[in-house]
């Protein structure tokens, strides 16, 4: 699995988003860890005491690296890489595969995201686990006519200006963001293609950079972005509490925080459907239009390990969020979870 840069585009986050230190990171593989013992490289971690007094007991030291991937229970070196395998192998069909699982309204949740970021003009958007770009691809419409709407406005109020000074300020393309930007990480290379392919073939192209890298070790400098933006990602990190300590990181004194994620539903009736909806349906969609029953298996049960919102509203807090509060959509099914960096 390689890590890295994938293409910076003309991105300025970027050129100063240089890894902590390259040289490690690439030898980690995952990510650089600045404190060896808690680098996931099983191999070195055999070969580094555990403790000021070397190994812990084994039953303890078990327990400590234990995780879930979905219902199974798995180390927590194992589930990374089986997070990969995942959406490998989900990529091409990713999707088709949402809009036929939820009739569309998954669109629906990401818009209301949008909605409720509000960004602003200038905002530099980190969308981490940002997969095939559907957050991205919807900052950009969303920035874009942002600066349309002004821009007409001011072109109103400048009566004197000739035909070549309007043109120019519509062929500007760059300006055509009003200085917004957004760069999408994801720790998966298939997702990454998917969504360049996706990004090339609709004419997205300025203010807009993939970055292959971890949400557990971000590969930018600390107060970087205006926002981060996670949706449906979190659920599949090993170590939610260091993603979350990275997003704060990131983030510039101000930023803003936000996650949609699967939450729990609070209406029993809704409840039993989607139970049943869940585990009966939704895996057999897998098979017939992706041919792939287990990572679709892995999706439900996954939902269901996630935290509720109030315990992942106290995570948030525990990583140093501030004003946090979320607000569910569909009866719980999902939530959007906010935070401020203060
Ligand atoms: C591997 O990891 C992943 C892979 C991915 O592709 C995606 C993700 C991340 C996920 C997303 C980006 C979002 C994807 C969306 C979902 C997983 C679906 C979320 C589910 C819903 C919005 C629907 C919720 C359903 C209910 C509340 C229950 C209502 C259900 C029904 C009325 C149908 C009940 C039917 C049966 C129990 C069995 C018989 C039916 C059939 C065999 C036909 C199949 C039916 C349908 C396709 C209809 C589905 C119905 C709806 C969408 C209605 C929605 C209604 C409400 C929300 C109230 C990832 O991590
Ligand atoms: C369900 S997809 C969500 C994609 C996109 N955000 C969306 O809303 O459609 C989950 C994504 O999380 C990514 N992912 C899983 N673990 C990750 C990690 N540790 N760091 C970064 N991305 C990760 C996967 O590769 C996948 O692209």
């Amino acid at each position: 699995m390689q890590h890295g840069v994938l293409s910076a585009g003309s991105h300025p986050t970027i050129k100063m988003a240089a890894p902590r230190s390259w040289a490690l990171w690439s030898l980690c593989g995952r990510g650089w860890s600045p404190v060896l013992p808690s680098c996931r490289l099983p191999w070195l971690r055999s070969c580094w005491p555990s403790g000021p007094l070397g190994a812990r007991p084994l039953s303890q030291e078990k327990r400590a690296t234990e995780t879930h991937f979905g219902f199974e229970t798995v180390s927590e070196e194992e589930k990374g890489g089986k997070v990969y395998q995942v959406f490998e192998s989900v990529a091409r069909k990713y999707d088709v595969m949402n809009d036929m699982m939820s009739l569309g309204i998954h669109r629906v949740w990401k818009d209301l995201l949008l909605l409720k970021m509000h960004p602003f003009p200038g905002t530099q958007l980190l969308d981490v686990a940002g997969g095939t770009g559907d957050i991205a691809f919807r900052f950009l419409n969303y920035v874009q006519a942002q600066h349309q709407r002004k821009q007409k406005r001011q072109l109103r109020a400048q009566q004197n200006l000739s035909w070549e000074e309007i043109a120019k300020k519509y062929q500007n393309q760059e300006d055509s963001l009003g200085g917004s930007r957004v760069m999408v990480c994801d720790i998966n290379k298939e997702m990454l293609k998917m969504g360049k392919q996706k990004a090339c073939a609709r004419g997205y192209k300025a203010g807009l950079a993939w970055v292959l890298g971890d949400a557990e070790e971000l590969p930018f400098d600390d107060d970087k972005f205006d926002v981060y933006t996670i949706a449906f990602g979190i659920r599949n990190v090993t170590h939610i509490d260091r993603a979350l300590q990275e997003a704060h990181r990131v983030l510039k004194p101000g930023g803003r925080f936000l996650c949609l994620e699967f939450s729990q539903v609070n209406n029993p009736l809704v409840s039993r459907l989607y139970d049943v909806y869940s585990f009966q349906v939704i895996p057999v969609l897998g098979e017939v239009i992706a041919g792939d029953w287990k990572s679709y298996q892995y999706l439900v049960e996954s939902i269901r390990q996630f935290p509720p919102q109030e315990e992942f509203k106290e995570m948030i807090e525990d990583a140093g969020f501030q004003k946090v509060t979320y607000e569910n959509l569909t009866s719980g099914i999902v939530a959007i979870h906010s935070g401020f960096k203060l």
